[in-house]
């Protein structure tokens, strides 16, 4: 019997206490984590001054982290800290049974059937903004995908949690919600935020947005909470935020409802729209793939919006939304956590206090998994794989504080997806090189990808080629 090894994991040198490696860190996040694995393996111990971390990159031993021991592990303070700035106490940062009450409460409103009901509005957003993409009286345009998804899902988000139609007031909210993204991910490497107050011009534009989320946000509630009860609707996000009960009967607080408004207009916006971009850039460079994905559309649509129902029946389109996000996964890497006492993991003592860094975009493209992991194969979701670990595909994550929006994410994708598939084709630019990602907060390209829109001729039977596997154009870890 062998017995369990006493000594740390593998890694790298870590001399002038980790500054070397910090700054590879800061460079290119993926690309180091990837060169974690390649050298050193599956788990990998990094000391970085008077911090120990373990990189995990195996699925079995992420799930026994995150899930067998999610009650030893708190959110990494630094992130929970920075994020706190502008959701406050929600339930994106929120620990222990604050975390937990709030978790309980809101789950309900986040199950299938639930969602299910917002399917109409996604569709009016979706419409919306495919109109003003490729107006009716043109047959093509070139289009920013950025600009196109971050505004239809800053709309979705509009819609569903205030009932709102402002595209104004969502254009202006996306932006906000880049500029703070932005600001998180680059405070995030260092130990401490200098003041906001600062009069330096990155801290401005930080200010500037927190302004313009807080002061939408506010005015929403505001207004809401100004209309007499039986005026008020009563199937929006807000409307069931305003309703919940915990077990002892009380409802979220002022500060609660504010905080959690807060997490679902960034949570919610800017991870379904990188998703929606990278999926729409992978579309435009596979043109079998999206034919398929176009053909289940129209024969099973024909011709009419799609619905929640139909979901179901269009397993390939879902395939390439999945595939999309285990090759760009929205939330790329940063599921840190701090283990509070010690315990076994993957066969070693992990002592308490330790940081354990989890990596979708490295165990997502694990050819142990995923066979030729860098080409798009949306095939590869048609079918349980039994030799695909349980937690090998994460975008949304793992364990109790696993994404609670991903099934109004799945629905909202698939419903944009099928009608955008319904009135154009996507198409790549001529001498455009590939997208290069990077990791703000969500996974971005460094540089907008456009994309040519073409209008589709009116409705008919497709015999295009359903090919089993198409290679995607060589993609860099990051820039
Ligand atoms: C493609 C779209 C989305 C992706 C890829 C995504 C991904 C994730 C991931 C990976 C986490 C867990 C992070 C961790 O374990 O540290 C998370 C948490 C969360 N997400 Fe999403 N998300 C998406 C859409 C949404 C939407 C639409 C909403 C709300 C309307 C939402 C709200 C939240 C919230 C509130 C949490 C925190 C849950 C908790 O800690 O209990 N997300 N998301």
């Amino acid at each position: 019997m062998s017995a369990t090894p006493t000594t740390a994991p593998p890694g790298p040198a870590c001399p002038w206490w980790g500054l070397p490696l910090l700054r590879a860190m800061y460079r290119d996040y993926l690309g180091f984590a990837a060169g974690l694995q390649r050298e050193h393996g599956d788990v990998v111990a990094l000391r970085l001054g008077t911090e120990r971390s373990w990189d995990l990159f195996h699925p079995d031993d992420v799930r026994a982290a995150l899930v067998d021991h999610a009650d030893d592990l708190l959110r990494w303070e630094r992130g929970t800290e920075v994020f706190s700035q502008a959701f406050g106490q929600g339930l994106l940062v929120a620990e222990g049974e604050p975390w937990r009450r709030q978790r309980r409460m809101l789950a309900p409103g986040f199950l299938p059937r639930r969602v299910q009901g917002y399917a109409a509005l996604m569709v009016d957003a979706a419409r919306s903004a495919l109109d003003a993409a490729l107006p009716p009286d043109q047959d093509h345009s070139v289009r920013p995908v950025e600009t196109l998804f971050n505004g239809l899902t800053m709309d979705v988000i509009m819609r569903t949690l205030f009932s709102s139609r402002a595209p104004a007031q969502a254009a202006a909210a996306a932006e906000a919600t880049q500029v703070l993204s932005q600001a998180a991910m680059q405070e995030m490497f260092w130990p401490a935020s200098l003041p906001d107050w600062l009069p330096l011009p990155h801290k401005r534009a930080k200010r500037r947005a927190m302004r313009v989320l807080t002061g939408l946000v506010d005015g929403q509630i505001a207004q809401r909470l100004a209309l007499p009860p039986d005026q008020r609707p009563t199937d929006d996000l807000l409307a069931m935020l305003l309703a919940v009960r915990d077990e002892d009967g009380s409802g979220l607080t002022a500060t609660e409802l504010h905080d959690q408004c807060m997490v679902m207009f960034q949570a919610g916006h800017e991870t379904s729209a990188t998703a929606l971009l990278w999926w729409s850039w992978l579309m435009a460079s596979h043109p079998e793939a999206a034919a398929r994905a176009r053909q289940e559309v129209d024969e099973h649509l024909a011709g009419r919006d799609p619905t929640a129902a139909d979901g179901a029946a269009l397993p390939y389109l879902a395939a390439t939304l999945k595939e999309a996000m285990r090759l760009y996964p929205p939330v790329a890497a940063v599921m840190t956590r701090r283990a509070t006492r010690g315990f076994e993991l993957a066969g070693r003592p992990l002592p308490a206090g330790t940081l354990l860094r989890v990596t979708p975009w490295v165990i997502q493209r694990d050819p142990r998994w995923f066979p030729e992991p860098e080409a798009f194969r949306p095939e590869r979701f048609l079918a349980d794989d039994p030799a695909q670990p349980r937690s090998a595909w994460m975008p949304f994550g793992v364990g109790p504080r696993v994404c609670i929006g991903q099934h109004f994410a799945m629905l909202e994708m698939t419903l944009v997806a099928a009608l955008l598939l319904q009135r154009c084709t996507l198409e790549t630019l001529p001498g455009e090189p590939a997208p290069q990602p990077r990791m703000y907060v969500t996974l971005r390209p460094t540089l907008p990808v456009r994309l040519r829109l073409q209008r589709r001729g009116p409705l008919r039977p497709q015999s295009a080629p359903c090919a089993s596997s198409v290679s995607t154009p060589p993609v860099s870890s990051a820039a």
